[in-house]
């Protein structure tokens, strides 16, 4: 199963709203769709140094490793096998202004106008919660083949209040 990772940076907006820091994707995995920065661990990286290292390539900004926190733990089936477990954060530490890659374009998205409809089927069911300040351990069933951006989302199981203060990774 791959391994990735989902960083959510946050700040708070110029009429005191929060905002997240979302990302349109231009390539690859829910290309056309937006979602938070990240991508697949390297070989030798710890899931923290992978979210810190995406955000920059991704979009310019510099997020501090022990300022992200912790907010879920995310395992995509496709046809009842493990395609993609992803650990995800949001931070408040961020520096820097967003600029986009080959591979993104960034935008600060009011947390109450998050576009829902132009993201990954599950993501409504666990964003809301996370940009909220919650925790949780999920897990989307796919079916109809790869890519997994054109299978079916048909379930899912969600945990709320998870504690991951023990992973430092
Ligand atoms: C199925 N429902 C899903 N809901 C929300 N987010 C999902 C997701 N499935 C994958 N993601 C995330 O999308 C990012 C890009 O995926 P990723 O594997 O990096 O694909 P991509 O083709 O861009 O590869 P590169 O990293 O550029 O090599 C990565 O953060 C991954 O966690």
């Amino acid at each position: 199963m791959r391994e990735t990772t989902l960083c959510f940076p946050m700040r708070e907006g110029r009429d005191g709203e929060t905002e997240v820091l979302l990302i349109e994707k231009r390539r690859g995995l829910g290309e056309g769709w937006y979602n938070g920065p990240g991508g697949k661990l390297e070989a030798g990286e710890t899931p923290r140094e992978c979210a810190v290292r995406e955000t920059h390539e991704e979009v310019g900004l510099e997020v501090e490793p022990s300022a992200l926190e912790k907010a879920g733990e995310l395992t995509f089936l496709l046809d009842g096998e493990g395609h993609t477990f992803c650990h995800v954060y949001r931070t408040r530490s961020v520096a820097g202004e967003p600029t986009a890659s080959e591979e993104a374009y960034p935008e600060w998205v009011a947390i109450d106008e998050v576009p829902y409809e132009q993201m990954w089927d599950d993501d409504h069911l666990w964003l809301p919660g996370v940009l909220e300040g919650e925790t949780v351990v999920g897990k989307f069933r796919f079916e109809g083949g790869q890519p997994l951006d054109e299978a079916e989302f048909v379930g899912h199981d969600l945990e709320w209040g998870v504690s991951f203060a023990a992973d430092r990774k």
